[in-house]
């Protein structure tokens, strides 16, 4: 399965008309895939909008028509603003005499009345192309349709009325009995407030060239992704198999930080965890995690102490002044093994570019969406990811786009995460992350396996401390990962 955003998915239908498929051709190869979902009713209402979506759902009625079922079409567009394929197939629909209704004020009565007379209303108003909030008839058309109760609703693709990206309604949205989606799912299905108004989803693979993964569609990481890739202990382990990390972290004003990275990073396995920070944070830690070792902080830290080290977590609350920007700076320039970089270190490296344009060492960078406006602009999300995956690939990092289905990308494979819930947006939760990152690269895993596992667990800890909590605080998470450990790894 795949997940697209609206721009992927444009892009797409851009791919498959360049390869050379007309668009009257992908629409028809579009209701192939949709007639199995209508065998079992017999009369079947068609409401159709002016782009491809409309098409659908016309080729759709021609096919059901065709089969001997009871068709009406209602128009909701203009002749003269329908898209190419949608013209080509009213012009069928003509020939065959197909009865149809034009919906404007005055055929709003007959519509609603007429509406009873179907075991099912099927919603090809419009698809992936909606952009605003509906207008003029369309949003009448809609509210009739969720008052209606005597049949089905099914809607091509996605619901009229919801945003494809963000899974949240325009002023008014359908709700479906159930939805058949083309092509790949909408990143709007992702939000689970959607299924109130997509019903049950049904996916449909056009039977044509597929370009999912050119166009970087993006794969789920589910459990079971995480128990096949999570390691087995070694019977004959020590501390030194599960490797040794160094945080630098922390400061007087954000000790939690520091304290809660390391702790994540023990409890996710590591060997050996040295927090390099600020004597308050110190002090805190020997109670606070007895097991994790110290350094103390200043500007002229020998680099020495990263050689023997197997990961580097930089930036969570380490705070903002010229000590450590200058710290950052040569630690970034200089430092070559891999390293996550967070808080505040990303802040830091939005203000010098270079070092990211002449990194050696694996780099993982773990913005959330306003940290990453730092170094890109984009104004949606679907702008995001095409933002995040060329960023990615022009600095050879791998990036973790903090946020709901945390999203990551190397620039070249993009990855949801199917864990994680509401309850996590909470202080602390980032450096928690952060730690259990850096955990698993220094324990040997390749840095997006490192990402894509650290982030799974995080937010299956999460699930777990969600299921009997409203909220969920960043210590509760870290008090789940060894359990939660086993359980990926024995269940
Ligand atoms: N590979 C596939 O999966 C295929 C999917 N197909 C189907 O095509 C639609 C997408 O078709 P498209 O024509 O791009 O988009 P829509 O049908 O959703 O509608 C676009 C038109 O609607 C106009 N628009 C946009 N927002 C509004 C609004 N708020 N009010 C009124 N009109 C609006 C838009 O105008 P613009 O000026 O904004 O461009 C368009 O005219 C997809 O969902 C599938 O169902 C195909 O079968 C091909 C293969
Ligand atoms: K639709």
């Amino acid at each position: 399965m795949y997940i697209a955003t609206s721009k992927q998915l444009k892009r797409y239908d851009r791919a498959l008309l360049d390869y050379g498929y007309s668009i009257e051709e992908l629409v028809d190869k579009a209701s192939d895939c949709l007639i199995k979902h209508f065998h079992h009713y017999r009369k079947v209402m068609i409401v159709c909008g002016p782009g491809n979506n409309g098409a659908d759902g016309i080729s759709l009625g021609i096919k059901l028509f065709k089969e001997g079922k009871e068709v009406l079409l209602c128009y909701s567009g203009l002749p003269e603003k329908l898209s190419q394929a949608n013209n080509y197939y009213v012009q069928q629909v003509d020939n065959l005499g197909i009865e149809t209704l034009f919906l404007d004020e005055e055929s709003l009565d007959e519509f609603q009345r007429r509406m009873n007379d179907y075991d099912v209303v099927v919603d090809a108003l419009f698809g992936f192309g909606l952009n605003s909030d509906l207008r003029g008839i369309v949003k009448y058309v809609v509210d009739a349709i969720n008052n209606t109760m005597e049949n089905d609703v099914i809607s091509i693709d996605i619901p009229t009325g919801l945003n494809p990206d963000t899974g949240n309604p325009y002023n008014s949205c359908i709700c479906a009995l159930q939805t058949i989606t083309l092509t790949a799912y909408k990143l709007a299905f992702l939000n689970p407030d959607s299924s109130l108004y997509t019903g049950k989803i049904s996916l449909e693979l056009l039977d044509a060239k597929s370009f999912h993964e050119e166009m970087l569609f993006s794969q789920p990481i589910d459990y079971k992704w995480a128990k096949y890739h999570l390691k087995e202990r070694v019977y004959d382990g020590h501390k030194g198999t599960y490797g040794k990390i160094i945080h630098v972290t922390g400061c007087y004003h954000y000790r939690g930080a520091a304290l809660l990275a390391s702790k994540a990073a023990l409890y996710t396995g590591s060997g050996l965890v040295t927090v390099c920070s600020n004597e308050k944070v110190i002090d805190a830690l020997s109670l606070y995690c007895p097991e994790a070792t110290s350094m103390v902080r200043n500007t002229y830290l020998d680099e020495k102490v990263f050689h023997d080290k197997d990961a580097l977590l930089l930036g969570s609350g380490l705070g903002l002044n010229e000590e450590n920007e200058q710290l950052m700076c040569r630690l970034l320039k200089n430092i070559k093994i891999p390293t996550v970089i967070d808080g505040d270190a990303l802040t830091i490296l939005s203000k010098h570019l270079e070092l990211l344009e002449n990194h050696e060492g694996p780099w993982i960078l773990t913005p959330h969406h306003g940290e990453f406006k730092r170094f890109v602009n984009f104004s949606n999300i679907s702008e995001m990811i095409d933002q995040a995956n060329v960023f990615a690939k022009k600095y050879h990092i791998i990036l973790v786009l903090k946020g709901p289905h945390t999203f990551i990308s190397d620039g070249y494979e993009t990855y949801r995460i199917d864990s994680g819930n509401r309850g996590m947006s909470s202080a602390g939760m980032g450096d928690t992350l952060a730690g259990i990152i850096s955990s698993f690269l220094g324990q040997g895993y390749l840095p997006k396996e490192a990402a894509l596992l650290g982030t799974y667990l995080h937010g299956l800890c999460g699930d777990e401390v969600y299921k009997e909590n409203y909220t969920v605080i960043a210590s509760k998470v870290i008090e789940k990962i060894p359990m939660m450990m086993k359980k990926l790894k024995e269940d």
